[in-house]
């Protein structure tokens, strides 16, 4: 059998791997300095720009950097991240830390499993999301309608932010459970805090524990977060529970909407299979969503330019004062554009990365012009920068930073239309592991946009500084909110 050395140089020699570009560190062994960076444009609220400049400060899209001694590969290449997501699927893991972190509080479920367990959790789910494409936009309006009730109309200052957060958990529970947590319904019983704080804790443990203590705390066993996970479960579990009992007791021909723990239900009959998969989906779909309108909310008031076309679009389609179809809203292709735009300047995934699970070959950044294929040992990590990539010139035009939808309408910008960046724009990913809830986020997102621009004749920024800062976790949204005077028409 081949050393791995000897397997390393024939694939070396096959694919005509050339070394990588490697950033200049004081400290190349340890990379302590590029870590103390990192911290410090992290609380800048600028580590996306960071890394961005990185990169444009070498003129180079993939470059190797030794970050606490782990080596680690940084791209905005779409041709290197197809090949991560698609083309070598099999070559790469999501990595350890995402799963042991993560499995910790949601169990083994879709986005925590690998290999044939995922393929299984994604075989079990997507039968679900096919058919809750044609999103229940019905269900939508009650919700969305507490949101409306929820705005100040005088024009007095609101941020929107924490609002879209309680609008997104309220439909993703209604949608995925078939019950709602109703946080926006000043009547219902409070019931979800506990629940919603568990989850934050849990994705975050001990954050605002910033001290040396805390290095000491990341030793002891944390008891709080054990109980955190115990609220998750068990919040998840009644709801299961009595959905089974009553599913006894229903007729075959109540007709029903659609419901996603029932559509999991008729697939499995086991409970703790469930309740990981609904706690997983609750995850990736809660967060993000409330981040996307929250950045558009946060860009829409400094463009009345922008709204005015929105307007003039939605009472081309729209010819009352009723809430959008789904038909209708699938037919707006300004508003579309508007929200693509957004996650193309603010994507709520700004970075990703995997790891290699054997020696492998990206196709570029090797060669002091970075064109020529690198290789990839196995164990090594390499994250790519959607930030970065959405950013590009050479993709994007001289305007990449500049907000600006009409560069996804064929024919109206100049020049780079038609625009089809394909791996170039990735706020969804791309491959085997797309995520599944796209067309669900992208029909909420598009529902609250049009219903509060039918609610507000008006809408000002009341942002405190003015530029869109970076709150930066696992996801990414604006760190002012989105604050906003509106008034009623
Ligand atoms: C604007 C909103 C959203 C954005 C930007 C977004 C983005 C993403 C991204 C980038 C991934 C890939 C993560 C990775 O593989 O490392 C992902 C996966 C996933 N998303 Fe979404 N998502 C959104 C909304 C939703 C919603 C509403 C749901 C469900 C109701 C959802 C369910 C999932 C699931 C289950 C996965 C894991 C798929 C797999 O690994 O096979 N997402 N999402």
């Amino acid at each position: 059998e081949a050393t791995t050395g000897a397997h390393r140089r024939a694939l070396i020699k096959q694919h005509g791997c050339l070394p990588p570009r490697k950033v200049k560190q004081r400290d190349p062994i340890l990379g302590i300095d590029l870590f103390l960076s990192n911290i410090k444009a992290y609380k800048e609220h600028r580590l996306l720009a960071f890394w961005q400049s990185a990169l444009t400060d070498y003129n180079a899209h993939t470059l190797m950097v030794t970050i606490l001694g782990q080596t680690i590969y940084f791209t905005d290449d779409p041709e290197n991240v197809k090949t991560m997501l698609a083309t070598k699927f099999d070559d790469w893991s999501i990595g350890s830390v995402r799963i042991a972190q993560f499995r910790a509080f949601l169990g083994m479920g879709i986005f925590t499993n690998e290999g044939p367990a995922w393929k299984h959790s994604r075989d079990l789910l997507r039968p679900c999301f096919e058919r809750s494409q044609v999103a229940d936009v019905s269900m939508m309006e009650k919700h969305t309608k507490r949101l409306v009730e929820m705005i100040p109309k005088d024009g007095t200052t609101v941020d929107l932010a924490p609002l879209f957060h309680q609008l997104t958990l309220d439909v993703s529970t209604d949608h995925l459970l078939g019950r709602s947590t109703n946080s926006l319904d000043p009547k219902a019983e409070d019931n979800c805090e506990e629940f919603v704080e568990a989850f934050e804790y849990c994705q975050n443990p001990a954050k605002d524990n910033e001290s040396w203590f805390r290095i000491l705390t990341l030793f002891l066993p944390d008891r709080h977060f054990n109980r955190c996970v115990r609220i998750l479960q068990k919040f998840v579990d009644d709801i299961i529970e009595s959905e089974m009992s009553s599913r006894a007791t229903k007729s075959e021909s109540t007709p029903q909407r659609y419901v996603l723990l029932d559509e999991l239900l008729s697939q499995t009959d086991d409970p703790r299979r469930v309740r990981s998969e609904l706690l997983n989906i609750l995850l990736a779909g809660r967060d993000t969503t409330a981040s996307l309108l929250t950045n558009i909310f946060w860009e829409l008031p400094h463009h009345p330019e922008i709204m005015e076309r929105l307007r003039s679009e939605m009472a081309e389609h729209m010819t009352g004062p009723e809430p959008p179809t789904y038909e209708q809203l699938k037919d707006m292709k300004y508003l579309k554009a508007i929200i693509t735009e957004s996650q193309r300047m603010y994507p709520i995934v700004p970075q990703n990365s995997r790891e290699a699970t054997r020696d492998t070959v990206l196709p570029r950044g090797g060669g002091p012009d970075g064109t020529w294929p690198l290789l990839i040992p196995k164990g090594a990590l390499v994250s790519w920068l959607s930030y970065s990539m959405h950013r590009r010139p050479d993709i994007y035009g001289a305007d990449a930073e500049t907000f600006n939808p009409s560069r996804w309408l064929d024919g109206e910008h100049h020049e780079s239309s038609p625009l089809r960046p394909q791996w170039g724009y990735l706020p969804f990913n791309g491959g085997p592991r797309i995520c599944i809830g796209q067309q669900f986020a992208l029909t909420e997102t598009a529902y609250t946009v049009v219903r509060l621009m039918q609610e507000f004749a008006t809408m000002e920024s009341r942002d405190d500084d003015d530029v869109w800062k970076e709150k930066l976790s696992i996801t990414c949204t604006s760190l002012g909110g989105a604050k906003v005077g509106l008034t009623a028409f």
